[in-house]
């Protein structure tokens, strides 16, 4: 898509409040107000006067979950010393009042070990991810059929091809638009997976019902046909740039398309639709403010209302909002015929690439007597019970996991970025918070230079320290992975002007440096960035559809992909959730963190290494390298200790039913702290310094409340076991 396409933004209208939020997906934050305020409502719904230990427990984490985290008193310089070129990595290094642990030792070692073992051992000039041998793609152009075969137009049929390199239309298109466009108009549910082309399959079948109109309608003022509706800006947008390319041409040039996304003043958008449009596109909240508050916007002659990204329109709240939206629509409509051309009365269409409980709940109350549209490639499920059917992946998308024990995640997230990257890779990697993306930003495009730097201005007075980490900067060089890569972040915290930019230039065809792109699942739905090759889930996602979301970045219309997962050694049960709850192909990476580590830690653009040795030693001292600039520089410190305790926050708001996989109490904050190169769980770190036993100043401390991010965490670990131990009835 082209990159103008991508500007965007993230925020969408704001979800009706009172509607029933699915507790699934999204932002963490999210995630966990709404669990707070069903907490408050079942709270108040129950007796005032509830003292059971369960809602006191309530009411406390709560209250602990809001407390912030606390600043660290400054603590002493620590030299670190060189790692030792003969291996003496693998004892604890001490270095004044930490030990500094190795990460080859205790249960990292034995979960290398038994991995390699399980494992045949993976060819050594084979790339980490092999697309090449894959099912064959599911969602791709298919070579059996052309657009003339289902019905489109000759004129749009070539205009796809030379000016948008569109030749053969894809699976879901063959099924939709001969649907679409001869059918009995009834209602349809369009469901296919992701990237495979679900907005051509239902604009073309509108634009060429348009250009039939007759000669006399054919104009911008002749009346508002469709109505499209979609969750965020960013989509809509798309959706527009798709709109406008199709209709830029000597056919359809009347058709005018207008999006109402909010971001700009409700009066240009009014002045637009005072001069006619024949598309209106928009976010839910902004579509039912125009409906009942403009005038001018005649809604009687509107032929197809969709709403796309169904599973996501839901999610976010939006189910109340579409009702009013579509119960408007109905009873403003006119049955006044059009002509031949269009349909006779209003079909409703829904898009979504998952077929959860809510989304069928929509096409309930959406939909009527509705045709059921999907690939034809899944005809061999057709006889599967549709209650029971499962979403899916695109067949040639490969799926590998990777059971990687805490002390070795961040150098092992650092191997595959490494190893990736020398291919010239554009990689998204996925993370559960805000605060864990601006700590990878800063660890991977990190110069040492720049830390040292930090330091002379910290010692001048006179001159004012910069905190690289306090501005927007949303791209750097990735110094730490490969001098010729690129770093983004984007996350909802960032500005609408930071996050645009940000993906206009990730997705820049005039540059072709590899990159990557650390996010959280802002980017996660919908958004069609062009030739992702490898999608990193370095943070297992809140819901198994995300995951399908996730992944659905990459391979997309047909193109190769591959995309990873990371767990902890507890977590290995999600696999089997994951094929439960959806149609996955899903294998354990050959040999474990032990090939990631190889492949990324082996000499630059040669062989891997031969000893198991070497490579360790180089990500270890990779790993020092970082703790040690975070010793050095108090304000990367405070990145790290900020993103150990939101990561924790966020691992807390996994879905009840999943708690027994992603458990709070199996969490080593040690090594989850050495995961953001951090020497000791922060609070530890805090508690050695302050430790002056006998002296007032320690017995006040002492009296003092630890609002550590360790303590934090602690307290929560130790809740979510009392949690546990009631739903279980253990104890
Ligand atoms: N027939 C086709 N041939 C080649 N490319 C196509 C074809 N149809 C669509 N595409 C391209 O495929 C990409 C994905 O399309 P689209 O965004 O509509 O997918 P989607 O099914 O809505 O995915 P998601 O569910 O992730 O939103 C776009 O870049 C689009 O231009």
């Amino acid at each position: 898509m082209a990159e103008e396409s991508l500007l965007l933004n993230f925020v969408a209208d704001e979800p009706s409040s009172s509607v029933n939020r699915v507790n699934s997906g999204g932002r963490w934050k999210d995630r966990m107000k709404e669990k707070k305020n069903q907490k408050r409502k079942a709270a108040s719904s129950t007796s005032a006067k509830d003292h059971s230990p369960a809602a006191t427990n309530s009411r406390k984490v709560q209250s602990r979950e809001n407390v912030p985290a606390s600043n660290e008193s400054k603590r002493r310089k620590t030299a670190a010393s060189p790692v030792s070129k003969q291996h003496s990595v693998a004892k604890p290094v001490k270095h004044d009042n930490t030990f500094v642990s190795s990460l080859f030792t205790g249960d990292s070692k034995e979960h290398l070990s038994s991995t390699t073992n399980a494992h045949d051992t993976e060819d050594e000039n084979q790339s980490m991810f092999d697309t090449q041998n894959q099912d064959a793609p599911s969602n791709a152009p298919l070579s059996t059929t052309t657009f003339a075969g289902v019905q489109l137009d000759s004129q749009l049929a070539s205009h796809l091809e030379e000016k948008m390199n569109i030749t053969a239309p894809t699976n879901i298109q063959n099924s939709c638009l001969p649907a679409l466009l001869n059918g009995e108009d009834k209602d349809a549910f369009i469901e296919a997976e992701t990237g495979s082309g679900k907005t051509l399959a239902y604009l073309l079948p509108i634009i060429q019902r348009l250009v039939r109109l007759p000669p006399t309608k054919r104009s911008r003022t002749s009346g508002l046909f469709a109505v499209i509706v979609a969750p965020t800006r960013e989509l809509c947008q798309q959706i527009y740039n798709v709109a406008n390319n199709l209709t830029n041409n000597r056919l359809a040039h009347w058709i005018v398309s207008c999006n109402v996304i909010g971001g700009e003043k409700k009066k240009s958008e009014k002045s637009r639709i005072r001069k006619g449009v024949n598309i209106l596109i928009g976010t839910p909240g902004r579509l039912a403010d125009h409906i009942e508050n403009t005038e001018v916007l005649d809604l009687s002659q509107v032929r197809w209302v969709v709403l796309d990204e169904g599973d996501r329109l839901m999610d976010m709240g939006f189910e109340e909002t579409i009702t009013k939206i579509l119960s408007y629509l109905d009873s403003q409509n006119s049955l006044y015929p059009l002509g031949d051309s269009m349909p006779s009365r209003k079909v409703n269409v829904l898009c979504s690439a998952t077929i959860k409980d809510t989304v069928k709940r929509l096409s309930q109350s959406a939909l009527k007597d509705a045709m059921y549209l999907r690939s034809s490639s899944s005809s061999a499920d057709e006889n599967e019970d549709q209650k029971i059917r499962k979403s899916s992946a695109p067949a040639q998308l490969l799926q590998r996991y990777c059971v990687i024990p805490p002390k070795l995640r961040l150098v092992s997230l650092a191997a595959v970025l490494r190893s990736n990257l020398i291919n010239n890779q554009k990689i998204i990697v996925f993370l559960s918070c805000a605060d864990s993306v601006n700590f990878h930003f800063e660890a991977f495009r990190r110069k040492k230079a720049e830390i040292e730097v930090e330091q002379e201005e910290r010692e001048d007075e006179s001159k004012k320290t910069t905190s690289s980490t306090g501005n927007e900067e949303a791209v750097d060089t990735a110094y730490r992975l490969n001098e010729k890569a690129k770093v983004y972040r984007l996350h909802g915290s960032l500005s609408q002007q930071t996050r645009t930019k940000t993906l206009s230039q990730f997705c820049s065809e005039k540059d072709s440096s590899p990159r990557i792109l650390l996010c959280t699942d802002v980017a996660s739905r919908g958004l069609d960035l062009p030739n992702i090759d490898l999608v990193v889930q370095y943070d297992a996602p809140f819901s198994t559809d995300d995951y399908l979301h996730r992944i659905g970045r990459t391979a997309r219309a047909g193109h190769n992909g591959a995309a990873i997962m990371f767990l902890l050694p507890k977590e290995v049960e999600y696999i089997d959730l994951l094929r439960a709850n959806i149609k996955v192909n899903i294998t354990e990476q050959p040999n474990g963190p032990s090939s990631i580590l190889n492949s990324g830690f082996s000499v630059r653009g040669g062989p891997p290494a031969k000893s198991e040795l070497e490579w360790q030693d180089r990500a270890t001292e990779w790993q020092l390298e970082l703790e040690r600039m975070i010793l050095d520089s108090p304000e990367l410190k405070e990145v790290a200790k900020k993103a150990f305790s939101s990561y924790v926050r966020a691992y807390a708001t996994h879905l009840s039913s999943e708690r027994s996989i992603f458990n709070m109490r199996d969490l080593h904050l040690g090594h989850i702290a050495k995961s953001f190169a951090l020497r000791e769980a922060p609070g530890k770190m805090s508690n050695n310094n302050n430790k002056q036993k006998g002296t007032v100043a320690g017995a006040r401390l002492k009296k003092k409340k630890d609002n550590s991010p360790a303590a934090i965490a602690a307290k929560m670990q130790q809740k979510a076991m009392e949690h546990y131990s009631i739903e279980h009835n253990i104890g």
